[in-house]
């Protein structure tokens, strides 16, 4: 998995220290992060009256600079601070703006807000001498930006820690932190925009990026692309979406194991009324999927001790995950899909973010762990961890998490890793979700797919 990297507050300005001991200064950097976000602006909003709000650190220092950067472009510009600059280089910044800095409390709006006041550095909640003004001001602006990020949101678990404004853009400075895709703070950001200003970053946690799926080769033929076998309970309709989503989603060779046979669906799925165990000691098995519809009694439980016994890769989701609760470390890393309340009932309450939980819950259970939502994270025992962009909210809809184990189980059947086979299928899921639009049903999803798959050759 190759994404754009995301870093915390910590590993920001780790980043940056690298850079500044190659002798790069922050005034420097302030500047070319100032000249990104002015440049944004100007681009998305053209010549309107402008009011940057800056506080006290360098989050207000970049607001200085795009200040006077959008003033020489002949732009009407108004700055208002929070109180003094308390950095060296906000100071320098302070003194380079050659208008006034009226106080925030009682400053008139204007028809495009840049919000200047804090990023990386916000500590604590917005007392409300800031988030008064900060919201009264954002809704008299027509558009609202964001440097680096909205004033008031935590950088790295994307609480909302003040008004919880929707601005139509954010300027992420020189990486995504995790606030850019974790929510509630996520739904806040508009169009989220990267200002490259020359600060590489490294981290083990990504965007999940459009995943490299090639075309079958002149040397494949069913099983090389994968065999899925998806095992059937109480609700067949639910297995019978994840086989439909599997063979959609790429796989070659797609078995519903279970009694229902013949309820709809496609001619090419294969029906088989045998013994799971017996299903799964076929090598030719790539995935064993469990979960959908399984339901939670003794012969759930029963098929899923059978799928777990049996050394095949594993996707297990829905039913099969509140069944495991309790249980410790698993073999053969599985990969498993619980939305957050699968997740509590596997996991228990966990602390911290959600991408702090999910690692967690991975190097609990030895598995990739799939926390989905609207701000779903993938996470490995190895500590890789990634997040997706944000997907439509159409998604909220039965079936839909039937669909994506399908997907997920295609794509560890044609050989991926698990935790990259779980990205690959979290990235189509939310791609054909977007294809389907609005009003869409789980259904629409599979029919998306190999447009889908079409954009991943
Ligand atoms: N990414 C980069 O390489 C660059 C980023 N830049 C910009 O710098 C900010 C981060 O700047 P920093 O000074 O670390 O932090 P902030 O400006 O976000 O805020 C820190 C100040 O705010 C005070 N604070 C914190 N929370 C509150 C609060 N709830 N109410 C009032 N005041 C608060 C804090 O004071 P303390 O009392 O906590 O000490 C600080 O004074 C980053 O986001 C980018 O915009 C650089 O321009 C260069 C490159
Ligand atoms: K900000």
């Amino acid at each position: 998995m190759n994404g754009r990297p995301i870093l915390t507050a910590a590993e920001t300005r780790a980043a940056e220290a690298a850079v500044f001991a190659t002798g790069v200064t922050v005034e420097q950097a302030m500047e070319a992060a100032g000249g990104v976000v002015a440049e944004a602006a100007w681009r998305h909003a053209g010549r309107v009256p402008t009011l940057v709000l800056c506080g006290p650190g360098n989050n207000g220092g970049d607001g200085y600079v795009i200040a006077r950067l959008l003033k020489a472009r002949g732009l009407k510009v108004r700055v208002a601070a929070s109180g003094e600059p308390k950095t060296d280089a906000a100071r320098a910044m302070r003194a380079r703006w050659d208008g006034p800095v009226e106080p925030l409390a009682d400053v008139a709006p204007a028809p495009l807000l840049i919000d200047a006041l804090f990023g990386t550095g916000l500590a604590r909640p917005l007392d409300p001498a800031i988030a008064a003004p900060l919201e009264r001001l954002a809704k008299a602006a027509r558009l609202r930006i964001a440097v680096d990020l909205p004033s008031g949101v935590g950088t790295d678990d994307g609480a909302l820690l003040g008004p919880g404004i929707a601005y139509e853009m954010t300027v992420a400075l020189a990486v995504l932190k995790p606030a850019h895709r974790l929510q509630p703070a996520a739904a806040l950001m508009g169009r989220l925009v990267l200002g490259d200003i020359d600060i590489p970053g490294a981290s083990k946690l990504v965007e999940i990026a459009r995943p490299h799926l090639p075309a079958p080769g002149p040397a494949d033929h069913k099983y090389t692309r994968g065999h899925v076998v998806v095992a059937e309970g109480a609700m067949p309709g639910a297995a019978l979406l994840s086989a439909m989503a599997a063979q959609r989603g790429g796989a070659g060779y797609v078995t519903l194991a279970g009694r229902a046979t013949g309820q709809g669906g496609p001619a090419a799925i294969v029906r088989r009324d045998a013994p799971l165990g017996e299903i799964l000691a076929d090598d030719r098995v790539g995935v064993a999927l469990v979960g959908p519809g399984l339901g939670r009694d003794a012969a759930a439980r029963a098929l899923l001790d059978v799928a777990l016994a049996a050394g095949r890769p594993l996707v297990l989701d829905a039913d099969a995950l509140v069944l495991l609760a309790g249980s410790g470390a698993l073999s053969g890393m599985p990969i498993l899909t619980p939305h957050e309340g699968e997740f509590t009932k596997l996991f228990g309450e966990l602390p911290g973010s959600r991408i702090d939980r999910a690692r967690a819950a991975a190097e609990r259970s030895r598995a990739v762990v799939v926390l989905k939502g609207p701000d779903t994270v993938v996470a490995a025992p190895d500590g890789r961890a990634a997040i997706a962009a944000p997907a439509p909210g159409w998604l909220a809809t039965a079936g839909t998490g039937d669909v994506l184990a399908g997907l997920i189980a295609a794509n560890r059947a044609r050989g991926l890793d698990p935790f990259d086979a779980a990205c690959a299928g979290v990235w189509l899921h939310g791609y054909a979700a977007r294809l389907a639009g609005a009003g869409l049903i789980a259904d629409d999803l599979i029919a998306h797919l190999p447009r889908a798959l079409e954009a991943c050759l």
